[in-house]
């Protein structure tokens, strides 16, 4: 696997706020990232460090190898992290040509950029006649145009229409099935998992998971019990090895699981310690209810 980015304990503070803390994640050549948090959780941050506009409290980052300076290796990399600012009385066309000046690369890549992002039709069309999703697929065109290693986008979908959203979305999938590496930062778990094949979840600039995003959506599951001798039943899933979490609410028992376990194995396991089920169900939390639970236990 070929690294194309290091972050190792990176930490910035504003004062007294820890924006982002001790943060440590690696990626690798050729996925989708996502750094997934709420507002203020310190994406933009994380993003800004990386790309050498935020200046790091203390930890590092390494981009590629680590042999090149920052200053050179983000020449490989496309980035867009605030509102796309393009000239509104230019067209797209135009807009890319200074981009390419500016950049010193190629103005023969402007067309095939056009295509990616399905504006070619519009090349001619003036900024200010854009659309908010227009403008920011023309953004990631201008990305686009030094051929990056990586695609940095914040927020790609913020303020777009349902439309929109999706456009955005299959050019970037689209853009990932070419091979180009991408690390979005997004609030929105649904964008995620649609769009990335992994997550780093953060809160409060704190990581709380990084891995594949089918891993997170592989937890066991959880089972709803309820029975006369409900303490004992605590007492019980809470020493067996199978479970790692057990809470009680209005009467239901739920048990998490961090092994496999077949509602047959536990309901004969708890035959056999005395305890009679009068209600069992086992269920497999969604994405969004294990981000809400990792993201709630740091309240
Ligand atoms: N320039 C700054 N000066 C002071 N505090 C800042 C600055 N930039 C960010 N912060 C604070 O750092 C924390 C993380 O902010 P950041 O913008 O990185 O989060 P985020 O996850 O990107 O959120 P959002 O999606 O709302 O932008 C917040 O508490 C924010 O108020």
């Amino acid at each position: 696997m070929e690294t194309i980015l290091t972050l190792n304990n990176l930490t910035k503070h504003y004062g007294k706020v820890k924006a982002v803390n001790d943060l440590s994640f690696t990626i690798e050549k050729g996925n989708v990232y996502g750094i997934l948090g709420p507002n203020g959780s310190g994406k933009s941050t994380t993003l800004g460090m990386v790309l050498n506009v935020v200046n790091a409290t203390s930890g590092n980052f390494k981009w590629f190898d680590g042999s090149d300076t920052t200053h050179h290796a983000l020449k490989k990399v496309g980035a867009i992290i605030e509102r796309p600012n393009f000239y509104p009385y230019m067209t797209a066309a135009q807009n890319l040509e200074l981009v390419c000046t500016i950049k010193d690369v190629d103005p023969g890549k402007i067309e095939e950029k056009l295509e990616v992002v399905h504006l070619l039709d519009r090349k001619d069309s003036k900024f200010s006649t854009f659309s908010l999703g227009m403008k920011q697929r023309l953004a990631i065109a201008s990305a686009l145009l030094n051929d990056p290693e990586i695609l940095i986008l914040d927020e790609p979908t913020n303020g777009l229409d349902p439309q929109g959203i999706h456009q955005i979305r299959e050019i970037i999938k689209n853009i990932a099935s070419g091979g180009t590496t991408i690390l979005l930062a997004s609030h929105l778990l649904d964008e995620v998992e649609k769009v990335c094949s992994h997550v780093v979840i953060i809160r409060k600039g704190i990581k709380l998971y990084a891995g594949p995003v089918e891993e997170l959506n592989a937890s066991h599951g959880f089972f709803e019990l309820r029975c006369e001798k409900q303490q004992e039943l605590i007492t019980v899933l809470e020493g067996h090895p199978d479970f790692t979490s057990v809470k009680e609410e209005n009467g239901l028992v739920t048990g998490f699981l961090k092994n496999p376990l077949s509602a047959e194995e536990l309901n004969t396991f708890l035959f056999n310690q005395g305890l009679v089920l009068s209600h069992m169900v086992k269920r497999k939390e969604s994405l969004e209810e294990q981000f809400l639970q990792l993201t709630a236990n740091l309240n």
